[in-house]
C-alpha cells in the first residue's frame, strides 16, 4: 500500500539518477552547491538528481594567519580535486575565485553559470566607505589584492589580518578587531546579506578574477547526460568573463603571492578586460585594458588576457618578476 502522505512529486523517479556534486562545507559554498543541484533537476527535466557531498579542505582546516597567501594554490579545491578524480563524486563546485589558475589535468568546466554582483563590499560601523575612515583607521582582510588596493588609496590606514568566513568576519568587525573590512557582494548577496556592505565601485576596487562566478568541474571523460545538462546552464557572458580573466591570471600568477586584479566588463558592441597588479605596500600599481568583439571565441578571450598581461609586464619594464617573487 503506498503512504498517502507521499505525494507522486517526493518519490524518487526509477529513471531518475543521482548526481553527486563535491563541495566544501561552509555555508556559502553549500548556498552555490544547492543551486547549481536546483539548476542540474531544471535543466534535465527531473532526469538528474543532485546529491550534495561536503568536503573539509587544506585551507578550511587551516587557521593560520596568512593562509590564502601563504599556503600555495589549491587550498580550497585539492580535496574536491582528488575525490573527482577518484569518482567519488561527479562534478565540484567551486567559488572560482578559489580556484587556481590551471584546472588539475583530465579535469573541465562543464558551466560557468550566471555571475552574480562581482564587486567588492564595503564593511564598517563607522564609514560608508574607504575615503570617510579616520586617519590610521584599522582595516582587516588577509587578501593581499585587497591589502594593496586599500593601501594605494589610503596609505595610512593600518592592515590587520582578517579571516575566516562571513560570519566569523563580521563578528571581528563587531568586538572592534578593525574599523572596516571587505567582502564581496556575490558572496554576501547569496547569503541573503547584501544589505550589509557598501558595494564599492569597480574603478575604486577591481575584483579578484572570477569574482562572483561559480565555476562547475568535471572529468573529461565524465558522464555524457552530466556534461550535456553542464552545458545546458553555462552562460556565455560568464564564460568569456572567466575565460579573459583567468587567462591574465595564468601569464601573472607565477607566484599566488601577487596582489592580482582583473575584470571583463561589458562596454556594449565589445568586450573590456581591465587587469592589474600592485606592489604589497600599494605604491607601485600597473593597469592595462585591451578589447575585443563580443563574438570573440574562447581562444580570442584567453588571448585577450594574455595581451594585457603582457602590457602589464612591459609597463613594469622588466621590474614585476624579480619584484613579485620577493613577496
Ligand atoms: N576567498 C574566499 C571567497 N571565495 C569566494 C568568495 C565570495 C564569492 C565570490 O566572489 O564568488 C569569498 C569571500 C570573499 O572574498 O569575500
Amino acid at each position: 500500500m503506498t503512504d498517502p502522505r507521499i505525494s507522486p512529486d517526493n518519490t524518487a523517479r526509477r529513471d531518475q539518477r543521482n548526481v553527486r556534486i563535491g563541495t566544501r562545507g561552509s555555508p556559502l559554498a553549500l548556498v552555490q552547491a544547492r543551486q547549481i543541484a536546483a539548476s542540474l533537476e531544471v535543466a534535465s527535466g527531473g532526469a538528474l538528481r543532485g546529491e550534495i557531498v561536503p568536503f573539509t579542505t587544506t585551507g578550511d582546516q587551516l587557521t593560520t594567519e596568512r593562509l590564502i597567501n601563504s599556503g600555495g594554490k589549491g587550498l580550497f579545491t585539492r580535496e574536491l580535486d582528488a575525490a573527482l578524480d577518484r569518482g567519488d563524486v561527479d562534478i565540484t563546485v567551486h567559488s572560482l575565485k578559489d580556484v587556481p589558475a590551471v584546472l588539475p589535468s583530465g579535469q573541465i568546466f562543464g558551466a560557468f553559470p550566471q555571475r552574480e554582483d562581482a564587486r567588492e563590499g564595503f564593511l564598517s560601523p563607522h564609514a560608508e566607505k574607504l575615503a570617510d575612515l579616520p586617519k590610521g583607521a584599522k582595516v582587516g582582510t588577509a587578501s593581499l589584492r585587497r591589502e594593496s588596493q586599500t593601501l594605494a588609496l589610503r596609505p595610512d590606514v593600518e592592515i590587520v589580518t582578517f579571516r575566516g568566513n562571513v560570519a566569523t568576519r563580521m563578528r571581528k568587525l563587531e568586538d572592534g578587531l578593525a574599523d572596516a573590512t571587505y567582502l564581496a557582494m556575490a558572496g554576501l548577496t547569496r547569503l541573503g546579506m547584501a544589505h550589509l556592505a557598501t558595494p564599492i565601485p569597480m574603478e575604486d576596487m577591481l575584483p579578484s578574477a572570477g569574482q562572483g562566478i561559480i565555476g562547475v568541474v568535471m572529468r573529461e571523460d565524465g558522464d555524457a547526460e552530466v556534461r550535456e545538462t553542464l552545458g545546458g546552464i553555462d552562460h556565455a557572458e560568464t564564460r568569456a568573463a572567466a575565460t579573459a580573466e583567468r587567462a591574465f591570471l595564468a601569464a601573472l600568477d607565477g607566484s599566488c603571492r601577487t596582489p592580482i586584479a582583473a575584470h571583463l566588463f561589458d562596454r556594449g558592441e565589445e568586450w573590456e578586460l581591465i587587469g592589474e597588479v600592485l606592489a604589497l605596500d600599494g605604491r607601485q600599481r600597473w593597469r592595462a585594458d585591451g578589447t575585443c568583439r563580443k563574438e570573440a571565441s574562447e581562444a580570442q578571450l584567453a588571448a585577450l588576457g594574455r595581451d594585457v598581461a603582457a602590457d602589464i609586464r612591459a609597463a613594469a619594464g622588466g621590474v614585476l618578476p624579480a619584484f613579485v617573487d620577493e613577496w
